[in-house]
């Protein structure tokens, strides 16, 4: 008889859940419940959006798995009670303290030798040294520091010692990749002294336990992690994630240290490594973009796809929330060759889009430099179903692009992974290949002159010099 397992994906904008096939990765049923839109939230507010999204959906599920937004700091007082709101990834307020905490270990390479990556505003780590700083009084009171994923997995156990995985984990700035153990040097000298609780750290296929109703829970991930243990990247594979966050990554058997930060040399789901480069804006780009010209998604699809390549030379830097690489967390946006011929809706439309995805052209020049091959790119995330981003990216990464389906890969890998945990295997469950829509590279002249132009302008409007990086 067929087994039912059940992956989440809870990230920055909603709850996703789906249930498949243990055997084949079928997906059968599928729920989602939004978020709020802001960059600090009552942890509770995900249980609820869980709460609602599996209504009716998990009866006869056998194992469920987590995927969750990474970096979130969650701090618990003694009796497991939330503290203040979750700072999210996407929370920049700690810009300041991730420059701090850099200078005191003695720059961008110690933290990148200690822990794989080099601190901005999105790691747990500077959040926590902004909450000591800002609020010690609160901080006092922190018995122990979760992520979201961490913390859903707990409450979903109903009690119990907190667990986590080496994937998550890997995006604290606390834990090293590399040697798979906690750095509580590195808390400590972030959090005023204090040494919180951490959960345990489990291997990629043990199990974190079982609900009260039976079912058996996975170590669940992070959301990026799981999105790479569903589509099970092989050598050449590179995965651009366009959610909220636009991210580049692909899979290696060893540990990456960038020391310019713009490569976070995480853990990945399955006992190896997931070198990944992270922009803070992604699909919301888009949205925005479309909220101004007063059209919906489709919309800003056409009028992007009426306008020639190149948007009759507008470049977007599409910095709108502040921007994490390049790490210039204070930034806003700009718009940058203005003409009286050029200021149409097409254009403005196509130079979004274009802003947008040459901000990933960086991270894909990026992991290759730290060894990562780039044969082709598989295109996820809210707006991958975008047809302009579908028209626009093979030209602008100058390889053949892959769109897989069905969509929601982090739920998908979750419920892999529980799967895995479910059969006491040695290897997840070998699923079968997803459908795709396969699309060719586009004119490679065309696309490194839209790269150019965008680092061209980036340099223009920003002083990198004295943003973190091995050469500052
Ligand atoms: N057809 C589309 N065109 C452009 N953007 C889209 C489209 N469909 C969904 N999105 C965008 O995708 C985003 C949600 O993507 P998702 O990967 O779920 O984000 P997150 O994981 O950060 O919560 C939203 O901003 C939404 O507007
Ligand atoms: O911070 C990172 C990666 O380091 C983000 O990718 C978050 O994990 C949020 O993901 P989305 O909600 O944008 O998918």
């Amino acid at each position: 008889m067929t087994e039912l397992v059940a992956g989440v994906d809870s990230s920055t904008q909603s709850t996703k859940v789906v249930v498949v096939d243990a055997d084949t990765g079928a997906v059968v049923r599928t729920g989602r419940a939004a978020h709020p839109d802001t960059t600090e939230v009552d942890p509770r507010v995900w249980w609820d959006a869980f709460t609602e999204a599996t209504a009716g959906l998990l009866d006869d599920v056998r194992a469920i798995g987590i995927g969750g937004q990474q970096h979130g700091m969650v701090a618990l007082d003694s009796a497991g009670e939330v503290v203040r709101p979750a700072l999210l990834w996407n929370d920049t307020r700690s810009g300041k303290a991730a420059e701090q905490l850099v200078g005191e270990l003695g720059g961008p390479r110690a933290w990148a030798e200690a822990v794989g990556s080099v601190p901005v505003a999105s790691f747990t780590v500077t959040k926590l040294r902004w909450f000591a700083d800002n609020e010690p009084g609160l901080a006092d009171r922190v018995a122990r520091v979760l992520l979201p994923h961490d913390w859903l997995t707990w409450r979903l156990l109903g009690g119990g010692e907190p667990v986590t995985d080496r994937g998550d984990a890997s995006g604290t700035g606390y834990f090293s990749p590399a040697e798979g153990k906690y750095r509580q040097d590195l808390l400590g000298l972030a959090f005023g002294g204090r040494t919180p609780k951490l959960p345990r750290v489990l291997a990629p296929a043990e199990a974190a336990g079982r609900t009260p109703d039976g079912v058996l829970v996975s170590a669940g991930t992070g959301d990026n992690m799981a999105a790479a243990l569903a589509l099970g990247l092989d050598e050449g594979d590179v995965v651009v994630s366009l959610g909220t966050s636009g991210t580049v990554f692909g899979v290696s058997e060893t540990a990456a240290a960038d020391p310019t930060g713009i490569v976070a040399g995480f853990a990945d789901a399955t006992g190896r490594f997931l070198p990944l480069a992270c922009t803070l804006n992604a699909a919301r780009v888009l949205t925005a973009t479309a909220a101004m010209l007063d059209v919906d998604l489709a919309g800003l699809d056409r009028l992007a796809l009426a306008a020639e390549p190149g948007a009759g030379g507008l470049a977007l830097l599409p910095y709108l929330d502040g921007e994490r690489t390049p790490n210039l967390p204070d930034a806003a946006g700009s718009l940058h060759g203005l003409r009286r011929t050029n200021m149409t809706p097409e254009n403005l439309a196509r130079a979004a889009v274009e802003g947008m995805l040459c901000g990933l052209a960086a991270g894909l020049d990026a992991v290759r430099e730290h060894g990562i091959t780039v044969r082709r790119v598989l295109l996820i995330g809210g707006a991958a179903q975008s047809e302009a981003v579908r028209a626009i990216a093979p030209i602008v990464f100058g390889v053949p692009v892959t769109v897989p389906e069905p969509a929601e890969h982090v739920a998908r890998g979750a419920a892999r992974q529980a799967a895995w945990a479910l059969s006491g295997a040695a290897r997840p469950p070998a699923w079968s290949e997803d459908a795709a829509l396969n699309l060719p590279a586009g004119d490679a002249a065309l696309g490194a002159e839209l790269r150019q132009r965008h680092l061209d302008v980036r340099e223009l409007v920003h002083d990198l010099s004295t943003t973190t990086g091995e050469d500052s």
